[in-house]
């Protein structure tokens, strides 16, 4: 499987802060990605989760440790090489509210990043359509500002942008969970088919190991910016020695997924 690899990060470290208010995000992070392969990386909170996906989608620099996508090490420094990389690697943020202005309609939104990689056609007003059909929303919803759709609405816009340059890693945070479960569970089935037709990787982030599995094929587990453990969604339940993984699985969580 090695030459398969998408995506892999090696002794990422992360800084922030100096002097007494210095702190070690991220202690060495190193996760693989195979083409096709989608991950989950679970961890409480303030693990660095959040903090190794902004690196994953290139949007902050790491103090040490190399991003490589298809052998290629990201220069972090190079306008073009992070562009380059944003074409196939997209994020999708936690709060969909907070990504939309409240005055752009959605076809602006749509077509915002095709718009900054020149491939746009004509006015864009089809490939917007062709968009929101992905996610299984129809073209009356070009026309209308964010204030006008459900969260989970706006979340599918949100996935509907990502897929824009037809990128081939998505990158999650959360996406779903400010959502009922029922509504959850309809965009990440959604998610996994997508991903599934067009071959694409997800990286989902997530406190809930239900919601994380139901995505990914392997699961890195975080804690205080290192990987614990890494295992296979299917068996993870079985598989997991770390007292600390242990803690995702109580019995509420076993309910959440029953429950499904
Ligand atoms: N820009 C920043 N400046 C200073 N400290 C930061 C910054 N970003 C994150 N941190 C700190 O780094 C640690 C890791 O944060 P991070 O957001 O990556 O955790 P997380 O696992 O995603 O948490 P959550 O699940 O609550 O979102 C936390 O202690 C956080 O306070």
């Amino acid at each position: 499987m090695n030459d398969n690899i998408l995506l892999e990060t090696r002794e990422l470290r992360q800084i922030y802060g100096k002097g007494r208010d210095r702190l070690e995000a991220l202690k060495g992070v190193s996760v693989k990605v195979h083409s096709g392969e989608s991950i989950g990386i679970i961890g409480l909170s303030g693990c660095g989760k959040s903090t190794l996906l902004r690196i994953l989608a290139g949007l902050e620099t790491p103090a040490s440790g190399t991003v490589q996508f298809r052998g290629q090490t990201l220069d972090f420094d190079s306008r073009k090489s992070l562009r380059d990389y944003h074409r196939k690697v997209q994020m999708v943020f936690q709060n969909p509210m907070s990504t939309f202005s409240p005055y752009m309609t959605i076809q602006t939104y749509l077509l915002e990043s095709l718009r900054s990689f020149g491939g746009l056609e004509g006015d864009g007003r089809e490939q917007a359509v062709a968009l929101l059909k992905h996610v299984e929303l129809d073209e009356t919803f070009l026309d209308r500002l964010p204030h006008q759709l459900s969260g989970g609405q706006l979340q599918r816009v949100v996935i509907a942008r990502a897929l824009a340059l037809n990128p081939e890693v998505i990158l999650l945070d959360e996406p779903t969970s400010a959502l009922d479960i029922l509504t959850q569970r309809a965009i990440l089935e959604l998610l996994s088919q997508i991903a599934k037709e067009r071959n694409m990787s997800l990286i989902f982030v997530g406190h809930n190991s239900s919601v994380v599995r139901l995505l990914s094929h392997r699961v890195y587990v975080m804690e205080t910016g290192r990987i614990v453990e890494e295992l296979f969604s299917e068996t993870m339940l079985q598989d997991a020695k770390e007292p600390y993984t242990r803690q995702f699985f109580p019995e509420n969580l076993k309910k959440v997924v029953y429950n499904y």
